[in-house]
């Protein structure tokens, strides 16, 4: 028997109120560690009320440009579904995880990101969406590669094995529309107006693990400027800083800064953490980003005539 609080059904969710968990979950270089860790913090997320659980960006490999083919899966499409909340052909332990925890604890999980293969056996950072039927309803491809060099800093480019996404990845829920990006996406505005503005989205998601150098500077900045900019919530989840291992371990050891965050659309930090492993758990007020783009009516007041954002899909 699941040990879980069993949340009801959709249609008792109140549409005003969401209690949202961000998962700083530790990962290891051992895939089915990992994959223990993820149900547990997915079990304790559940059994503490929430209904939508967000992953960190790459839960169940080293973050290591190096790993990521290794530890690629062949991932579900969600074009694929035959309405059994199955999906067509694929290959992965970590997509069939998140499934049936979903379908368990009847949540929305937004699984972070984890590395993927397709058919052509170029590799994506990938992050899928269940519902709370188990059914895949969104599936974002980092779109913008972290491909930086700061000198005296950090030095990392996800291009040496991993190929850029193209999809502008967004879901419907009870609590209204929600936008999908990863990690180093935050970092381009368009992309987030996008989401905001053409999709309708009131929440914005992304699961990170930025670094001691850029962590410091500009993570929490980043996620209070999306939210301001686009009168929505942004809600981060990072993995835990981990020690590296004691010998030389066959990847590169990657310090996460940590810090999963919940930012309201007026840009106040609602609920945080250090780099240690835990959960954040925060209630979203849904009615505060209609109350924040009534009262600075900014969406109505951009000068379309001087300027215009395009999407292009
Ligand atoms: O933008 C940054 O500074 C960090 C980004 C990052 O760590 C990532 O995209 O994985």
């Amino acid at each position: 028997m699941s040990a879980s609080r069993q949340n009801d059904d959709d249609d008792d969710d109140d549409p005003s109120v969401l209690r949202v968990a961000l998962c700083q979950l530790p990962v290891t270089n051992d895939k089915a560690q990992n994959h223990q860790t993820a149900r547990e913090y997915l079990n304790r997320a559940a059994n503490q009320g929430a209904r939508l659980v967000v992953l960190p960006e790459i839960w169940n490999s080293p973050y290591a440009t190096a790993a990521f083919p290794e530890y690629a899966e062949q991932l579900p499409d969600v074009l694929a579904q035959d309405g059994d909340g199955h999906t067509g052909v694929y290959e992965s332990p970590s997509a069939d995880l998140l499934r049936e925890s979903a379908k368990e604890h009847k949540l929305w999980i937004v699984g972070g990101s984890i590395p993927e293969r397709d058919d052509d056996d170029k590799i994506y950072n990938t992050s899928l969406v269940f519902d709370p039927q188990g059914n895949l309803v969104a599936k974002h491809r980092k779109m913008h590669l972290f491909d930086i060099d700061v000198p005296g800093g950090i030095t990392f480019f996800e291009s040496d094995t991993l190929s850029p996404g193209n999809t502008v990845s967004h879901f419907a829920t009870p609590w209204g529309n929600i936008g999908l990006g990863i990690c180093y996406d935050i970092r381009f505005p368009e992309y987030a107006m996008l989401l905001a503005k053409e999709h309708d989205c009131g929440i914005l998601i992304y699961p990170g693990a930025f670094n001691l150098t850029t962590g410091p500077a500009h993570w929490e900045l980043l996620q209070r400027g999306r939210a301001v900019d686009n009168q929505c919530f942004v809600l981060t989840a990072s993995p835990a800083r981990t020690e590296p291992p004691s010998k030389a371990g066959l990847y590169p050891h990657y310090t996460a800064w940590g810090h999963s965050t919940a930012v309201s659309p007026w840009g106040e930090v609602i609920a945080t953490t250090n780099e240690k492993a835990g959960i954040v758990f925060a209630d979203l007020d849904l009615s505060k980003v209609t109350e924040m783009r009534t009262s600075i009516p900014i969406g109505k007041q951009k000068r379309t005539d001087l300027y215009q954002l395009v999407g292009k899909s």
